[in-house]
């Protein structure tokens, strides 16, 4: 199943992606890093019947597991990752989070679907090539930093190099340029056991990163931090994608996490993807009542912008007054509009795209804007997306 929540429809190769044709063997960079369809991972006795047995795909978990034994822990998944974004996978513990992004590198064999990285086939490659993309182009960061303790800081980032057999001189100055980059200069010649959880994750981070992958994935990997530290970290990973455009996929089951870091957020239930969007998109109009009840406590003036709260301008308020770009979030409109003590317009270049006034705005914070029920638009009409 592929509803509308997911991105296009599974073909033989990788679909093409919204924003055009993403031919297999295409050139890095031109279409999505990874292409995902129809991807299952079932665990238990003969699992490979179930995907193809449309009778056992469509049986709920409780019932898959009476009739067969199996677990399906990824269920008929599909999405690209597009170069340079971060995108999360979230849900509930059990929700299929972490299987699916090991499918991905395959350090969890898929039991059915297609998978394409750079449009090249992850399930065709051999084991050499396996190991390539894990090490040069694929590097993940865990939650319980997986650090070497009787290496020094230096050396636990410079680890992935020395398996990639770079010259010791050489591994030992990336490696340094990486703990300055991540904020660690000064603490090259400690032990991970001399190192608070927060920095033991920073080493964890300038490791992945010391290879220069790709792609960056991330497993719940600030979850074992307080939350201060936890936000540092949530910066630095903001501040690394902004910085140097590096695609991310990132694993949590924080809701709060999952609408700081993500460009486009993945919403996991039982193995299945029941929302693919953006953190507006999913806050503003979340895909069904479960979606709604996960989002329910989030303050959404901080994520929603003013696409949600406006409303048609009249030919007066169009013509002249103070403006706002659409992306504004919410949030900083209902300053904007406190000081103009009017409606302000929502304007895309030269172009007034609608008001927002007091009502508006307070519509949204109290969850009443049109665009914020289960399935509803701004505008009141079906299946508009809000842009980004
Ligand atoms: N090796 C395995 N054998 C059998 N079932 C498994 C195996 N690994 C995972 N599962 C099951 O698959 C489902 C998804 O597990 P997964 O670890 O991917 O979830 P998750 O969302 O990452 O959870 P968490 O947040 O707790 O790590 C769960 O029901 C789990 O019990």
């Amino acid at each position: 199943m592929t509803g509308p929540h997911t991105d296009p429809a599974p073909g033989t190769g990788p679909a093409p992606g919204p924003d055009g044709a993403v031919p297999p063997g295409g050139e890095p960079g031109d279409g999505p890093v990874f292409s995902v369809r129809g991807l299952w991972k079932v665990f238990g006795p003969k699992a490979a019947r179930v995907p193809g047995d449309p009778e056992l795909a469509a049986l709920g978990p409780d019932a898959l597991r009476e009739r067969t034994g199996c677990t399906a822990a990824v269920r008929d998944v599909s999405f690209d990752v597009r170069p340079g974004e971060c995108f999360v996978v979230m849900g509930l513990s059990g929700s299929g989070k972490s299987t699916l992004v090991r499918c991905l590198t395959r350090l969890i064999e898929p039991t059915a679907g297609s998978l394409h990285m750079d449009g090249e086939d992850v399930l065709g490659m051999d084991r050499a090539r396996l190991r390539e993309l894990r090490r040069h182009r694929a590097a993940m960061v865990f939650q319980h930093f997986g650090l070497l303790p009787h290496r020094t800081v230096l050396d636990n980032i410079a680890y992935g190099l020395q398996i990639q057999g770079l010259p010791r001189a050489e591994r030992r100055t990336r490696a340094a340029a990486m703990a300055a980059k991540v904020g660690l200069a000064g603490l090259e010649d400690r032990y991970p056991s001399q190192l608070s959880g927060g920095q033991q994750q920073r080493v964890g981070l300038a490791r992945a990163l010391a290879v220069d992958p790709e792609v960056l994935l991330f497993d719940e990997p600030f979850s074992a931090l307080d939350p201060l530290i936890r936000r540092d970290m949530q910066e630095e990973v903001i501040r690394l994608r902004r910085e140097e455009g590096r695609t991310m996929v990132f694993i949590t089951h924080d809701l709060s996490e999952a609408l700081r870091v993500g460009d486009r957020i993945a919403l996991m239930r039982d193995g299945g993807i029941v929302q693919l969007g953006t953190p507006e998109e999913i806050v503003a109009r979340p895909a069904d009542d479960y979606v709604a009840d996960f989002v329910r406590d989030v303050p959404r003036e901080q994520v929603v912008t003013v696409r949600a709260a406006m409303r048609p301008a009249t030919a007066e308020e169009s013509a002249a007054g103070a403006a706002l770009s659409p992306d504004t979030l919410v949030i900083d409109a209902i300053e904007a509009v406190t000081r103009t003590g009017g409606p302000v317009r929502v304007m895309d270049g030269a172009r007034c795209l609608g008001v927002v006034d007091h009502a508006g705005l307070l519509a949204v914070v109290a969850g009443l804007a049109p665009g914020l029920a289960p399935g509803g638009t701004p505008d009141g009409s079906a299946g508009a997306a809000v842009a980004r």
